[in-house]
């Protein structure tokens, strides 16, 4: 079986949570605050940088150089596509670079992008792919689902349909592609750890922009036991 199927039926709980996530499920409904967009987007930011920068480290360290090429060609795509997209979504907010260069970077954000240098350091190229992967996959099948069904606020119906253009979806197959041609039999467990851990972070980012995560430190008396 090709590592990208086995990867997705083993992540088929943890997209579903994301597509139910009230972040989705509100941006849906039209109710999501635009101060957690807001948050969601400068949040975002930081991560897509990131998100870049390991593209860009993995194509460095690549012995194929098609491989390589296929990496800093998706590096060049998301910051002429995605992240030039999110530039103008920034002017309609007023998103200034003050604030953008003003706002720490949330710790599960931090946390995600943090796991996928570590999937790059160990598992090298390959880790690095599988780590990446599901940011493309998961967000194109929110858009393939759910920009049809359609949100009533104009920026929310734009970050819908931007998922669902030609151009993500062909972004997203090279990405399979290149997936399975880095998968072997010896490193798949490894990239499959990875891809789960991805996908939780995934889930998670939308709980953070949904609470607004800070650094700030919990109150003594919030630290509870479960048990
Ligand atoms: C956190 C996150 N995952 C995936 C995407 C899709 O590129 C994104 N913009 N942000």
């Amino acid at each position: 079986m090709q590592f990208t199927t086995i990867a997705h039926n083993a992540n088929l709980a943890s997209w579903q949570a994301s597509k139910q996530h009230p972040f989705i499920q509100q941006l849906l409904a039209g109710t999501l605050p635009l101060a957690t967009f807001r948050y969601y987007l400068i949040q975002d930011h930081a991560y897509l940088r990131e998100f870049g920068a390991i593209q860009d480290l993995a194509a460095e360290q690549a012995l194929d150089t098609d491989i390589a090429t296929q990496l800093h060609a998706g590096a060049e795509h998301l910051r002429q596509g995605e992240l030039a997209l999110r530039q103008t979504f920034f002017d309609r907010l007023n998103i200034t670079d003050k604030e953008v260069a003003n706002t720490p970077v949330a710790p599960t954000g931090y946390a995600y992008t943090s796991h996928m240098y570590r999937a790059l350091m160990t598992q090298g190229t390959a880790g690095a792919i599988a780590g990446l992967l599901p940011c493309y996959w998961l967000y194109a099948e929110i858009g393939a689902e759910l920009a049809e069904q359609g949100s009533p606020v104009p920026i929310y119906q734009d970050w819908l349909e931007s998922y669902r253009s030609d151009d993500y979806a062909g972004e997203m197959t090279d990405q399979l592609a290149l997936a399975n041609r880095v998968a072997t039999p010896d490193n798949t467990p490894a990239l499959l750890d990875i891809f789960n851990k991805s996908s939780w972070y995934e889930l998670n980012f939308w709980q953070m922009a949904l609470t607004h995560e800070t650094w700030e430190l919990t109150e003594p008396s919030d630290f509870s036991t479960t048990t």
